[in-house]
C-alpha cells in the first residue's frame, strides 16, 4: 500500500472543506468529517442514502440540477456564492452571535469515472461565510468613506467637492442633450450678525433648517442642492428655463420666510431671509457656458445690493458681453 492509499481517509478528514462522492444514482459513497461537523449527519448514516434525502431539508433545486447535469452529461459545475448562498443545509457555530448560522457555500461538482461504479461525481463544498462577511464589511466601509467625502457634515447636503463634479456632468448632459440648465446661488442674509447676536450653535441650527427647507422644494431626481460655502448654497436644476427660474426662486424665498426664524439684527426683515442669484444656460441661445456660475454669483450680488430677501436673474450673455467689454477696455 502506498502513502496515499494508506492515509487517504485521514487526508479527506483533515481537509477544511466538505467532500462528497455520489454514484450515478446520486447515492453517497463518501462523506468526510467536515460534512459530519457541519451537517450533524455521520458518515455512517450518510453513506448509501441519496443526496436529495440525506438532509432534513432538501438541497436547493439549483444544486440538484447542476449535480444531475454532471452525472448525465459529464459537465463540471460551479455554484458561486454570489448567486446561491446556501445550496446545502450546513451550519456552523458563530461565536459573535452565539448560535448556529447557515454556512455560505461555494460548491464545485466534477465528474469522476470510477471503474467499478461507473459515472460518479465529486462535490467539493467550501465555506465562504468569512469572505462574504469581510466583503460586506469592506463594502459598507467604502460606502461610509464615499458618503463622508461627498457630504457636508453639518447639513447632510452634498459638499462643494461633490457639487464641482456634479456640475461638470450636468452641464455636459445639458449641452449634449440640448436642454436648459439653471444654477441658483442662495445666501442667508445678515448671517454674520445672526451668529454674533444669537451665537454660533444657533447659527448652525439655522443652516440646518434652511438646508432642509431648500431640499424640500426639489422635486426631480436630477435636481441637486449642495452647501457651497459657509452660509451659501447652490442648486442645479436641469431642464429649468429662465421663465420658470424666477417662480422657483420665489418659492425658495417664501419657504424660508415661512420658517419665521427671528432675526432681530437683520436689516432685511425681522426673520431669517435669503437672497438668490440665478442664471440659465439655454442651448438655443448660448454657445459659451463657462461663466454660468459667475453669472449666478453676480446676480446674487445684485440681489444683496438691491436690499436682500429677493432673487435676481443675470442672463448668461449679459455677463459675457460685460466681460468682453472689460477686455476691450
Ligand atoms: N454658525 C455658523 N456660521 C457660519 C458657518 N459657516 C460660515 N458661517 C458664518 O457666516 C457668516 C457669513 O457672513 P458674511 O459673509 O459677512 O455675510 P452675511 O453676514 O450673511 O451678510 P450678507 O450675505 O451680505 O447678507 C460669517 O459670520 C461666518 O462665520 C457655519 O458652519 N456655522
Amino acid at each position: 500500500m502506498n502513502f496515499v492509499e494508506q492515509y487517504q481517509s485521514k487526508i479527506f478528514d483533515s481537509l477544511n472543506l466538505g467532500l462528497i462522492v455520489v454514484d450515478a444514482n446520486e447515492k453517497i459513497l463518501l462523506w468526510n468529517t467536515w460534512l459530519e461537523k457541519h451537517s450533524g449527519i455521520t458518515s455512517e448514516n450518510a453513506i448509501g442514502q441519496t443526496i436529495a434525502d440525506v438532509f432534513p431539508v432538501a438541497p436547493s433545486s439549483a444544486f440538484l440540477s447542476a449535480l444531475r447535469n454532471t452525472i448525465n452529461y459529464g459537465l463540471p459545475a460551479v455554484l458561486s456564492n454570489a448567486l446561491h448562498r446556501s445550496p446545502l443545509p450546513l451550519f456552523s457555530f458563530d461565536e459573535s452571535f452565539k448560535k448556529q448560522m447557515a454556512i455560505h457555500q461555494s460548491i464545485t461538482i466534477s465528474p469522476l469515472v470510477a471503474e467499478e461504479v461507473g459515472h460518479c461525481c465529486l462535490i467539493q463544498v467550501s465555506d465562504s461565510s468569512t469572505s462574504i462577511r469581510r466583503e460586506k464589511m469592506l463594502r459598507s466601509h467604502s460606502e461610509v468613506l464615499k458618503k463622508d467625502a461627498t457630504t457636508d457634515s453639518l447639513t447632510g447636503l452634498y459638499n462643494r467637492r461633490f457639487f464641482d463634479e456634479h456640475y461638470k456632468i450636468s452641464l455636459g448632459q445639458a449641452i449634449r442633450q440640448k436642454h436648459p440648465l439653471s444654477i441658483f446661488m442662495v445666501d442667508i442674509d445678515y448671517f454674520k450678525q445672526y451668529n454674533d447676536y444669537y451665537g454660533h450653535p444657533a447659527g448652525d441650527k439655522v443652516l440646518m433648517q434652511v438646508a432642509t427647507t431648500l431640499k424640500a422644494q426639489l422635486s426631480r431626481s436630477s435636481d441637486m442642492l449642495a452647501r457651497y460655502g459657509g452660509e451659501e448654497f447652490v442648486l442645479i436644476l436641469p431642464n429649468m428655463s429662465n421663465d420658470h427660474g424666477m417662480q422657483f426662486a420665489q418659492k425658495l424665498i417664501s419657504a424660508v420666510n415661512q420658517l419665521a426664524i427671528p432675526h432681530l439684527k437683520s436689516k432685511a426683515d425681522k426673520t431669517i431671509t435669503i437672497s438668490i442669484g440665478f442664471s440659465t444656460y439655454d442651448p438655443n441661445q448660448h454657445r459659451e457656458v463657462s461663466t454660468l456660475i459667475d453669472a449666478a454669483d453676480t446676480a446674487l450680488y445684485k440681489a444683496k445690493q438691491q436690499g436682500r430677501n429677493q432673487a435676481c436673474f443675470m442672463p448668461l450673455d449679459t455677463l459675457l458681453s460685460h466681460r468682453l467689454q472689460i477686455h476691450a477696455d
